[in-house]
């Protein structure tokens, strides 16, 4: 699949813009802080309802406006279909295809899909676990959207369960250390229904939980074996790179998840109930939930190393690329369809041969997006077979023969991309 026509509106640092896309590579290059990140996150954002660079809607709204909107024209087996995102920042986002609304922006997922690797993915290696935990669901959601249905309603359920753990505290502390059976002595009656209360949230969390975590070890089961190899070919090494699966759930499950059991979703779901009755005193006295999909990481390790804490800057680089291109080559082998490959910044990155290597990694991929500073940091071979723009002040237009920033500053003419005209 590839973008075919980008629009924005109130988009960022853009009041408007109109940029026409082919398939192939078209490298964005420009000085620090001219609007090249900006497009390419409006494209990620068609694809996933959100950014790279922020958690929330509110700075993709151009500065003083109350609504973004993004477009995509998006060409999918030769068939063109236009999705379209209304932001608005502390009301519901809306969201049509074609001519018409969709009920919720969530059923526009899966037109288009990107693959994204930006600066920030170092994170991925280097970051917290929230880091790693957002980029298999993300991938889950990129592979079959209704996951992500699933995973805002485990958000809604644990919150839920937490402000319960919070506000029952007190009467819940008083049984936290009884399993509520028949012929038990009863609780004062406030203690009794929190309690109550709280079984019932486990059997909710349970549920969901259990079909989250099979889902991402399933897709772990598939990410791995390509992992090792594109860690391989980008940093032309024999590595061993591996991602394993760290669960929250009791030992001897977790055990097994680690070494990439995948069991089914019953044994799950009965695993996270014990061990939620295990961890029960625990959850009360601190208020949240500690057991859970939202408390799970993945392990990422070079040979018998961690890659967090281990890792070199340029290992930790070359693992958070072989993670993005595995979910590249998955996605590809899934919709049997590419989907965009977006490299925000990379390339300055990397050493050269790491350059090199990437570039014959992403030659043959329908759609690449490139940013870059300095064009001479994209390898000649991606520039000469694609498109160059500059992007000037947020006027995207042709590069000509040079690509230095210099030149970038000088660009002569706009197209396609402007003001409010
Ligand atoms: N919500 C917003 N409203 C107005 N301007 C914004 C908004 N968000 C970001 N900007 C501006 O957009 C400009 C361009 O940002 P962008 O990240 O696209 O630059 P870039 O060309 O990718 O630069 P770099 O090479 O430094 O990554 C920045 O100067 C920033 O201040």
């Amino acid at each position: 699949m590839h973008v075919r026509h980008l629009t924005l509106k109130d988009f960022r640092s853009y009041p408007s813009a109109e940029l026409a896309l082919t398939p192939g590579v078209t490298t964005l290059v420009g000085l620090n802080g001219q609007g090249k990140t900006n497009l390419v996150e409006a494209v990620g954002y068609l694809a996933t309802l959100g950014s790279h660079r922020v958690a929330t809607d509110q700075p993709l709204v151009r500065f003083g406006a109350a609504r973004a909107i993004v477009r995509g024209a998006i060409v999918r087996d030769e068939r063109e279909t236009m999705v379209e995102l209304e932001i608005t920042p502390g009301r519901a986002n809306r969201a049509r295809l074609g001519r018409s609304p969709v009920p919720r922006p969530r059923d526009v997922l899966g037109t288009v899909r990107t693959v994204l690797f930006a600066p920030e993915d170092l994170a991925l290696v280097k970051g917290d676990p929230s880091e790693r935990r957002r980029f298999l669901d993300e991938l889950l959601v990129q592979r079959q959207p209704r996951w992500s249905g699933v995973r805002s309603d485990y958000d809604k359920i644990l919150k839920q369960r937490n402000a319960l753990l919070k506000s029952a505290a007190p009467v819940l502390r008083k049984g936290a250390r009884r399993q509520p059976r028949a012929g038990d002595p009863p609780l004062e009656e406030a203690g009794e229904s929190a309690l109550h209360t709280l079984v019932v949230w486990n059997d909710h969390l349970s549920t969901v939980g259990s079909q989250l975590l099979y889902a991402r070890l399933r897709l772990l089961r598939d990410l791995v074996p390509d992992l090792s190899e594109c860690y391989d070919a980008v940093s032309a090494a024999a590595s061993n790179a591996r991602a394993t699966y760290r669960s929250s759930l009791h030992e001897d499950l977790a055990k097994r998840l680690a070494e990439g059991e995948v069991p089914e979703v019953d044994e799950l779901r009965a695993g996270m109930l014990d061990t939620l009755e295990q961890v029960r005193p625990n959850e009360i006295e601190r208020g949240i939930t500690l057991v859970g999909p939202h408390r799970d990481d993945l392990v990422l390790s070079l040979g018998e190393l961690p890659a967090k804490g281990y890792a070199s800057h340029g290992e930790s680089w070359s693992f958070a690329l072989g993670l993005k291109l595995a979910a590249y080559r998955l996605l590809r082998r899934d919709l049997g369809d590419d989907p965009v490959l977006v490299l925000d910044d990379v390339f300055a990155e990397l050493d050269s041969g790491r350059r090199e290597r990437l570039a014959g990694l992403v030659a043959d991929c329908e759609q690449v997006l490139i940013t870059a500073a300095v064009g001479a940091d994209v390898p000649d071979v991606l520039r000469e077979s694609g498109t160059t723009y500059a992007v000037v002040l947020g006027q995207v237009g042709p590069l000509g023969e040079a690509d230095a920033p210099e030149a970038v500053e000088d660009a002569p003419e706009t197209v396609e991309a402007g003001d409010d005209a």
